[in-house]
């Protein structure tokens, strides 16, 4: 974990350092990335086989990709009710937050006289990607699947790793409980490989979305152009802001649910009171020796981890908007003040009794966020990622007489004589 404090003189140089670190780290898989996607694009379902085997433990043929729909139902069956329950909880409460975001379509006539829309479709084919490599993430099925059901794409294409071959009952049951039966069980670049591209047993899809880890997002950021992507939804990163009055065992626990998910996750504490930092430090320490994924939460607090000692609030929210992190939490007093100062981050939690774990399962806005930075530019997973927009012009030739003149004017100024007469010979029979 790096130390930073805003006063010292290195200040600058030594944040670029923590946040190069990531960047690092997943520009180190570009070139294996590459080399999968290219294989998977030659070989089809073999070269799937072969990297299942090799990064899964899994031997298969290519007609065992798909998961058969009496083994989703045998699997998810083995869900006891009461998980059942809180995994229909949190799927109604994401379906309401994404039916909310359903945008409206423009249709109106304007001043000239022209009848001007835009009208939004749903995607055809989307590729839902559910990370298993280190856990299993049911909640991602439903963070996925359901605003791509509320959008109303019509063919939804699950790939998730089965490590060692063990099916996870209750991602099957998500997939039962969003309707999507078309499952593979393939991971990493492969499955995006497959999506993107299709094999001889998987079509290809219109757009790729969903989290994953360095390779997954690489491999995304690879085949955007070919497909459309959501984000690069990578290791999950937080950034804590708490005052002095924080329990410090609540934020160290805060900043490790982010660490065990992947070596490569980054947590980081931003404060004013360095005796508190000291005290949150310790307690990490304190958790670590009893958290049963201490190994990979050690790991990623030992290298990506940081506490950084601001001066101000108004500093803290300059760092944060640095990190433009994928999650935010704010333990602070005005909570609402603080956020307004927050340019770049996924998604923000507000107030003490809001971590950030409320938005991974039963929040409702989307845990698919965009992580290294990508903040900046890039928003949560959403239905508008399964939607896309046509405009539509309609117009007669009164209107056509008020607009098409100044059309003739500009398609002359940029040497284009056919889109000039096409405007202008039919000016000419009005
Ligand atoms: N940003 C978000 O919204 C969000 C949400 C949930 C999870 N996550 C992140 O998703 C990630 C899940 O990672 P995971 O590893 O558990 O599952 P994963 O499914 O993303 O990755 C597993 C796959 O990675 C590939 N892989 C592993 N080692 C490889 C190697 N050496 N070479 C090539 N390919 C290799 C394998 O194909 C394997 O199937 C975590 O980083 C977690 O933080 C992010
Ligand atoms: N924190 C992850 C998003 O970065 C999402 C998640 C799913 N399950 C637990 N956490
Ligand atoms: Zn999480």
């Amino acid at each position: 974990m790096k130390r930073l404090n805003t006063t010292s003189p290195q200040f600058a140089t030594e944040l670029k350092a923590v946040l190069a670190r990531r960047g690092e780290q997943s520009g180190s898989v570009a070139e294996p990335v590459r080399a999968i996607l290219a294989d998977v694009q030659k070989r089809g379902d073999e070269a799937l086989c072969d990297y299942t085997e090799r990064f899964d433990r899994l031997a298969l043929t290519p007609d065992q990709l798909r998961i058969s729909e009496a083994e989703i139902r045998e699997t998810a069956d083995r869900v006891a009710p009461e998980t059942k329950e809180a995994l229909a909880l949190a799927a109604e409460r994401i379906r309401a937050f994404h039916e909310a975001q359903l945008p409206r379509d423009l249709d109106y006539t304007d001043d000239a006289g022209l009848r001007l829309g835009m009208r939004w479709t749903a995607l055809d084919a989307a590729g839902l990607y559910v990370p298993g490599g280190k856990a299993a993430y049911p909640s991602s099925v439903l963070m996925n699947a359901l605003p791509a059901h509320v959008a109303g794409v019509r063919r939804l294409a699950m790939c998730v790793p089965t490590p060692d071959g063990v099916l996870n009952p209750l991602v099957m049951e998500a997939a039962r409980l969003c309707g999507v039966t078309e499952i593979y069980r393939i991971g990493g670049a492969q499955a995006v490989g497959a999506l993107a591209y299709g094999t001889q047993s998987i079509a290809p899809v219109d757009r790729i979305v969903g989290p994953g880890n360095a390779f997954v997002a690489e491999a995304k950021r690879q085949v955007f152009g070919h497909v459309g992507i959501d984000s690069i939804a990578g290791p999950s990163e937080v950034v804590v802001v708490a005052d002095g009055s924080n329990d410090p065992r609540l934020v160290a626990i805060d900043l490790l649910a982010q660490a065990e998910h992947d070596e490569q996750a980054q947590s980081v504490l931003i404060t004013q009171d360095e005796a508190f930092a000291d005290r949150v430090i310790a307690a990490v320490e304190e958790e670590l020796k009893t958290l049963p994924r201490a190994k990979i939460a050690r790991r990623s607090w030992e290298d990506c981890g940081a506490v950084v000692i601001v001066r101000s609030e108004d500093e803290a929210a300059e760092v944060v908007n640095e990190f433009a992190p994928e999650h935010l939490e704010v333990l602070l007093d005005d909570p609402r003040a603080f956020s307004r100062k927050v340019r770049h981050a996924g998604a923000i939690f507000m107030g003490r009794f809001c971590p950030e774990a409320v938005g991974d399962y039963v929040g409702g806005p989307n845990h698919v966020l965009p992580t290294s930075r990508t903040a900046r530019f890039a928003s949560g997973l959403s239905v508008y990622d399964f939607l896309k927009r046509t405009t539509s012009i309609e117009t007669d030739m009164e209107g056509l007489k008020k607009v098409g003149p100044a059309g003739v004017i500009l398609a002359r100024e940029e040497g284009l004589d056919a889109h000039a007469m096409s405007l202008s010979e039919r000016l000419k029979q009005g």
